[in-house]
């Protein structure tokens, strides 16, 4: 049907069936990512709340600081959509943390918090995982040396400190499962977009388009994470012993034979979702923005030199550094959440399921309307900050050069369902950057494509491919 619900938020004519899928698509493409193409639609009919409809499903993106932090606090968008792609996603079921809504969510999510606490987060015992990585990083820099791939060089040491707070154990990097699982993340996650793409809308496509829908990879993805997780829960389910809780694995097992393993809830199937949901939600998300750091440090010379600097001034050599003493460091501090701001990987977050009918700037949003939150409006708003297009990390400091923070910075999101692993998250950021540049200076690698601002859209946004050279600093190895 055509006909618009009464009082629906305003945008762009539906044509039968497609309803606005064609218009989206090509000018996503045409600008460059589905973020550009939100906000010029937007601007077009001016509003904050536009609404769309994709296939047959209503879909309603917010922009701008005060709506979206009423979505996001609010009780009645804690919902993820039930569409074939994010069952896609799920193998068929609505089980884990990412695809799921309502009490069992809220259980899952839980206790998933509450173990990776007790596991370390945000603790020592974290930081020693990570700096195990970055030291093997430096250790390949110093040896190797060479011209490199950032992403395809840190994404294996980001999966490993996930890796190990799930299994226990790390993984060479060299193992060809781990190298077919990061590259299969990579090609799904720009297979889609938020609105899970056409797949979503259009199912049955998978029957005679499987491969160029993009079916085939996804259910590919699946089969190999599975294999790959359900290894692992085995060996721990052999050696599980009473008592025995030291990574979320162990933990989630203790849990099920607690409840005789008649728990509903805490079965076999969530615990390979929960393991999957962060594999994904953290793996590319934190190397793809340490890709960008690198990337910005490459294109701002200047900025680079003064991280180092502040480094050097406030860290003896050889010293090890703590996450805890990044307030000596407010500069650096400054210019990651410029990075952040800048460069978001998730320009567009969601996807949420609005639970019940309610109401957002005036305007009626039905039940089960898809609705997307345009983080980007946020960070890019010239009304909340001078000049946004400009890479400024003294935007985030004081005449005094203290950190100020600011409320509108919000690359975790807000509320219940805001990232669950940002103290991981930022504590790898802060480590693997500042390691790196007191040691080497990063800078274009001779003959590889010249820089450009474009970057490849996708669920997760990522810089255009480059080679960057890490030469090894004289002052402070
Ligand atoms: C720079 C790195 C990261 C960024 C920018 C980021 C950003 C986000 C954002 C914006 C959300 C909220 C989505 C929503 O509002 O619906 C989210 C959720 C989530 N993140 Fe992260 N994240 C990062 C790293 C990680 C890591 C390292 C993990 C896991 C180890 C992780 C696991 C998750 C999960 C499981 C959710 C879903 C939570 C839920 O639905 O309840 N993220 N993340």
């Amino acid at each position: 049907e055509m006909k618009r619900p009464q009082n629906f938020p305003p945008g762009p004519m539906w044509l039968p069936f497609i309803g606005n899928l064609h218009e989206l698509k090509k000018l996503s493409k045409f600008l460059g990512g589905q973020h550009h193409a939100l906000q010029e639609l937007a601007h077009k009919y001016n509003t904050n709340v536009l609404g769309l409809k994709l296939g047959s499903e209503y879909i309603v993106t917010v922009f701008t600081y005060p709506l979206i932090r009423e979505v996001l606090t609010s009780e009645e968008y804690q919902g993820r959509p039930d569409n074939f792609f994010l069952r896609l996603r799920c193998m068929g079921k609505r089980n884990g943390i990412t695809c799921t809504d309502g009490e069992m969510w809220s259980n899952q999510r839980n206790f998933v918090n509450r173990h990776l606490r007790n596991l370390g987060f945000g603790k020592k015992q974290m930081e020693e995982m990570i700096r195990e990585e970055v030291v093997e990083v430096l250790n390949i820099l110093y040896t190797d040396g060479g011209d490199i791939n950032v992403d395809k060089f840190l994404a294996p040491s980001v999966l490993n400190v996930i890796w190990a707070l799930i299994t226990g154990e790390r993984i060479s990097r060299d193992d060809s499962q781990l190298k077919e699982l990061l590259d299969l993340f990579n090609r799904r996650s720009k297979a889609f977009d938020m609105t899970g793409g056409t797949l979503s809308l259009y199912p049955w496509l998978r029957y005679i388009l499987p491969e160029w829908s993009g079916y085939n990879l996804i259910q590919r993805v699946n089969a190999n994470m599975k294999n790959f997780f359900m290894k692992t829960i085995y060996e721990h389910q052999q050696s599980w012993k009473e008592g025995k809780n030291d990574d979320l694995i162990y933990r989630y097992i203790s849990e099920m034979r607690a409840n005789n393993n008649d728990d509903e809830d805490f079965i076999e199937e969530q615990l390979v979702m929960i393991c999957l949901d962060l594999f994904i939600g953290g793996a590319q998300t934190t190397s793809g923005t340490l890709n960008f750091a690198f990337l910005l440090m490459i294109m701002y010379p200047d900025i680079q030199k003064k991280v180092q600097n502040e480094i050097d001034e406030n860290f003896e050599k050889g010293s090890i550094i703590d996450y805890s003493e990044r307030h000596k460091v407010p500069y650096v501090e400054a210019v990651l959440m410029e990075i952040m701001r800048f460069r978001h990987v998730i320009p567009v977050s969601g996807p949420r399921r609005v639970m019940q009918e309610t109401t957002l700037d005036g305007y009626t949003i039905p039940k089960d309307t898809t609705v997307l939150i345009s983080l980007y409006s946020v960070h890019n708003s010239p009304e909340y900050w001078n000049n946004p297009e400009i890479f400024e990390p003294e935007r985030f400091l004081d005449e005094k050069g203290c950190l100020i923070t600011n409320e509108r910075l919000l690359p975790f999101g807000l509320g219940k369902r805001r990232c669950l692993a940002e103290v991981l998250a930022k504590t790898c950021i802060f480590m693997f950057f500042v390691e790196i540049l007191r040691k080497y200076t990063v800078c274009l690698a001779p003959g590889s494509e010249p820089l450009t601002e474009k970057y490849i859209p996708g669920i997760i946004l990522s810089p255009t491919r480059y080679q960057a050279r890490f030469v090894a600093r004289t002052t402070n190895i």
